[in-house]
């Protein structure tokens, strides 16, 4: 469905390269009909490198002149020049996709000074190796064809859910943040391996494994956790000490208060001027 669009992914990092690498992966678009932008010389060339037949550059305006889907994945602070630069070069009918934390659809029409079909998106890292999550919400201008052709971008790079604006900062307090937390979880559990006498490279191939076998578990089965948990705990075992353990560290609370205030966060970042 995307085969006739023309993408161009202003700001191609972290989150904007691991789309054009999904899409080519998949075979959704062809290399040249992807323009990707960095400012820094031997990012563009370590894109070209990475992308042969994508067009690279540091031309904003150039990228969005023709461009049926404007991907904007730059930082926060950058976003209002990068508006600016672009807002007379961007046709009527472009669909804008901003992966922004905090951003409001809103604001992006406004600052790009027309009624623009606008998609937010929140992906997450994982999007690198084909395993992210993503959430959409449409702006005002967006209808159902515009998120069927958003969804169809971030689907090349992992599961997308649709939700309401104004989830949007649940959404990057959870999944968009999420991968810090499990990395996080998985050093942890890395050093605490090492405590008890493993090897680091030993212990840290079982943590991450561990991990990524107790997600797939889930996915898999649709069970509830607290039925999966119960399967690895033994009465009078070693599991039930150690959960007993983290419940007295409020692990399930920490969670709450973590999501909590990086949803809050990503609402402070609603302001386009910082
Ligand atoms: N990282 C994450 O886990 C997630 C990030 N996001 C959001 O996605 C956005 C991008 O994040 P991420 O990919 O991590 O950030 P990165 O810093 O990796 O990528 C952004 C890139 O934008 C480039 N850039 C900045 N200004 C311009 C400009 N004017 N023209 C062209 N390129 C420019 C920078 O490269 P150079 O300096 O070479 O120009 C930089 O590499 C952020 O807004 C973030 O909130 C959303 C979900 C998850
Ligand atoms: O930390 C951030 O602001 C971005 C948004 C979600 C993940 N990284």
């Amino acid at each position: 469905m995307l085969r006739d669009h023309t993408l161009a992914v202003l700001g191609a990092g972290n989150i904007g390269s691991a789309l054009v690498g999904g899409l080519l992966r998949g075979g959704d678009l062809p290399a040249d009909q992807i323009r990707a932008t960095r400012r820094g010389e031997a990012a563009r060339e370590a894109l070209r490198q990475r992308f042969p037949g994508v067009h690279v550059s540091d031309d904003n305006r150039g990228a969005v002149s023709g461009a049926s889907i404007v991907i904007i994945s730059v930082k926060p602070q950058n976003v209002a020049a990068l508006m600016e630069e672009i807002r007379p070069h961007v046709a009527p009918g472009t669909l804008v996709l901003s992966t922004l934390a905090g951003v409001p659809t809103g604001a992006l029409s406004r600052a790009l000074g027309q009624e623009l079909p606008v998609v937010r998106a929140m992906p997450n890292t994982p999007a690198l190796v084909d395993e992210g999550a993503t959430a959409l919400a449409a702006g005002e201008w967006a209808d159902e064809s515009h998120v069927a052709t958003a969804q169809a971008v971030f689907e090349a790079v992992g599961i997308v859910e649709v939700v309401t604006e104004n989830l949007m900062d649940a959404v990057t307090g959870l999944s968009g943040s999420g991968p810090a937390y499990v990395f996080m979880l998985i050093e942890g559990l890395t050093d605490a391996g090492v405590k008890q006498g493993l090897p680091r490279p030993t212990s840290s191939r079982l943590a991450v494994q561990t991990v990524l076998g107790a997600a797939r578990l889930a996915q898999e089965t649709g069970e509830h956790p607290a039925i999966l948990r119960d399967q690895v705990t033994t009465p009078g075992g070693t599991t039930i000490a150690a959960v007993a353990e983290l419940e007295k560290h409020g692990l399930r609370t920490m969670m709450i208060d973590a999501v909590q205030i990086a949803t809050e966060r990503s609402r402070q970042l609603s302001d386009l001027d910082g």
